[in-house]
């Protein structure tokens, strides 16, 4: 499989009034196009950093980013905000959606904008939602929500689908049910999804797994065979 990501002795360091803190400390790994990978670290290990650096949200202090025949790292803010509004679709633990806006016109408004954008509709059916699209993010569940935010990142048509303790709010079936949608989004549409988590249990849903430990990367692993969601317990 051609590579898609790459990270190069990459680093970030933040300063909190003159304490200098290295969440980062030279992190390589690359990721196939396809792929779904899962970054596993415990609390405050860099996970969230590398994830919003690869998703254009955040800068590195030094190294290079390449994702796909680009080192996003040379990017100013401009082609940042087009990087991340084009290529990256983001699905977070909290799922900040737009209250008074319903579903379909959730995922609507963040699709339309995006030039090779995926139709809204199609994409709240694939997700179990053909009811509910009319809707407001306060009459559904948690789960739901989060269906609906992970169609909003998937009808954008992205290169990446980047996913930051996606099932962090919800319950154990929940959590389950939504970690099955999103194997199943990177099986149908092929998209390389990238997944932090402090879950090792989830790891072997993963085609690859990162460990990071301490802004550094602890290991790096391919699951021979990937196992599907509905058939790990944790
Ligand atoms: N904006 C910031 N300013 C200062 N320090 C920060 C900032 N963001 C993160 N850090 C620090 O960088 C380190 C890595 O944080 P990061 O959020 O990447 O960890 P994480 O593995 O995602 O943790 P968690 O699972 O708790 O979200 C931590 O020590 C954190 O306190």
């Amino acid at each position: 499989m051609k590579t898609l990501i790459e990270f190069k002795k990459v680093t970030k360091q933040y300063k909190i009034g003159e304490v200098p803190i290295k969440a980062l400390d030279g992190v390589d790994f690359s990721i196939s196009e396809g792929e779904f990978v899962v970054i596993l670290g415990a609390s405050g290990a860099g996970k969230s950093t590398i994830l919003n650096i690869l998703g254009g949200m955040d800068t590195a202090t030094s190294g290079q980013v390449f994702v796909g025949d680009q080192e996003i790292t040379t990017f100013n803010e401009k082609k940042l905000t087009e990087y991340r509004g084009e290529k990256v679709g983001f699905v977070f633990q909290f799922y900040n959606l737009i209250p008074n806006l319903t579903t379909l016109e959730n995922v609507e408004f963040a699709a339309e904008v995006c030039k090779n954008h995926l139709d809204a509709r199609d994409i709240l059916y694939q997700v179990g939602l053909r009811d509910r699209i009319k809707n407001f993010p306060s009459q559904l569940s948690g789960g739901e929500q989060q269906r609906v935010a992970i169609a909003r990142a998937v009808a954008k048509n992205p290169s990446l689908l980047l996913c930051d303790e996606p099932t962090g709010a919800l319950d154990y079936v929940t959590g389950k049910s939504v970690l099955k949608l999103l194997q199943d989004v990177n099986r149908e549409t092929k998209k390389c999804v990238v997944l932090v988590t402090h879950n090792s249990a989830i790891a072997p849903m993963a085609d690859k797994v990162i460990k990071v430990k301490s802004g550094m990367i602890e290991s790096v692993a391919i699951n021979d065979v990937k196992q599907r969601v509905e058939g790990i317990e944790w």
